[in-house]
């Protein structure tokens, strides 16, 4: 016969304070589309690749609709070295030839893409991959950046000006886990590399989603970096829009991607740790969260408290430059 300990019986005691811990929080997203961006800075070893995978799955079992748009920086970059191309940074974007492109869209969508789906499917049949090609989820025009005043050429960038999630919004209902690479069609023909929190935030607008997580290979927003290190934990829009002309390299476009999702109405957008195995779960489901996390007052207290100023209305599909086009996803 075995015996239960007081310790044990703490432990277990310590455990059930914190499952229930996740009730209101469960609640409060079931059946919401969550969007999270997986930076290729957060898929450095398989053991965190194994156990981002299993977030994800879990987030699923939980109720909510996860959505996935990966990146892969570091792994763009090892193959453009392997193949002799050479590749640099413009304020936060890869300056992509035509043949640097090529490359981008096999590394994005013919491997790293399958690896996602491959490790989420090993739980059961729910990852679909999808290139941001396919169905024209997301179209692009070409993108020119002004560094010292200056307006650039950066090549094969793209912006998106258009998406249209009807394949994705049609993958969640069919129970999937849709998941993208963040390579875009233009109208002239052209595939345009962009950058997946760009890509990420486009679509948590047009999905309508509760949230937009982005797992990165720091704790989040630092306020001074890199002289210091501390973590900024909360902003709203007008802090974050006073912040944006100081903020060089990989988080000027993950900021500007959080600042355009809130705008876009989705309430919450968060950059979170992704060396930290299950961070994403410590952010959806723990009372602190992890992290940095811009939010909107009044759209946060629709989602957390149903305090709805308005009726839900259905999301547009999202136009950047020409405004409202089709209607989208109801949530
Ligand atoms: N203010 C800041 N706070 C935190 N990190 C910053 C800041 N400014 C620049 N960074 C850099 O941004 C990097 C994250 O962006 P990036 O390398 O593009 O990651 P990912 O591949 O996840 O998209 C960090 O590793 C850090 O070096
Ligand atoms: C235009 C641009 O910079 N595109 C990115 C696309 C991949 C990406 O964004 O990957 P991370 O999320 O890992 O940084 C690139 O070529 O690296």
């Amino acid at each position: 016969m075995n015996s239960r300990t007081a310790q044990d019986q703490a432990q277990a005691m310590d455990k059930a304070a914190h499952l229930i811990e996740a009730l209101p929080w469960l609640s409060r997203f079931h059946g919401r589309t969550v969007v999270v961006k997986y930076g290729g800075n957060a898929m450095i070893s398989d053991e965190l690749r194994v156990r981002f995978a299993e977030s994800i799955v879990f987030l699923y079992y939980a109720g909510l609709r996860p959505v996935v748009v990966h990146g892969g920086g570091p792994q763009i970059s090892a193959m453009l070295e392997r193949s002799g191309v050479e590749s640099t940074f413009t304020a936060g974007l890869r300056v992509t030839t035509d043949d640097a492109m090529d490359i981008v869209r096999m590394v994005l969508t013919g491997q790293v893409n399958r690896e996602i789906v491959g490790l989420i499917n090993r739980h059961g049949p729910f990852a679909v991959g999808m290139s941001g090609e396919d169905a024209n989820l997301l179209q692009a025009r070409r993108k020119s950046v002004e560094v010292d005043g200056e307006v650039l050429d950066i090549g094969r960038v793209g912006e998106v000006s258009e998406v249209d999630p009807g394949a994705i919004s049609a993958l969640i209902a069919d129970g999937r886990i849709p998941v993208v690479s963040s390579v875009a069609r233009a109208d002239d023909g052209g595939v345009y590399n962009i950058n997946a929190d760009t890509a990420a935030s486009a679509l948590a607008v047009a999905l309508g989603a509760g949230k937009l997580i982005m797992l990165t290979d720091v704790e989040g927003l630092f306020a001074d970096y890199p002289a210091n290190t501390d973590l900024i934990s909360r902003l709203n829009v007008d802090e974050l829009r006073a912040l944006l002309p100081s903020l060089s390299s990989g988080m000027l476009p993950k900021m500007e991607a959080c600042l355009k999702a809130v705008e876009g109405g989705v309430p919450q957008a968060h950059i979170i740790d992704g060396r930290v195995p299950h961070s994403l779960l410590l952010e959806v489901f723990t009372d602190q969260g992890v992290g940095t996390m811009v939010a909107d007052e009044v759209l946060e207290d629709e989602l957390l408290n149903g305090n709805a100023r308005h009726p839900r209305r259905p999301r547009p599909v999202h136009d950047i430059t020409n405004g409202i086009q089709n209607p989208g996803e109801t949530q």
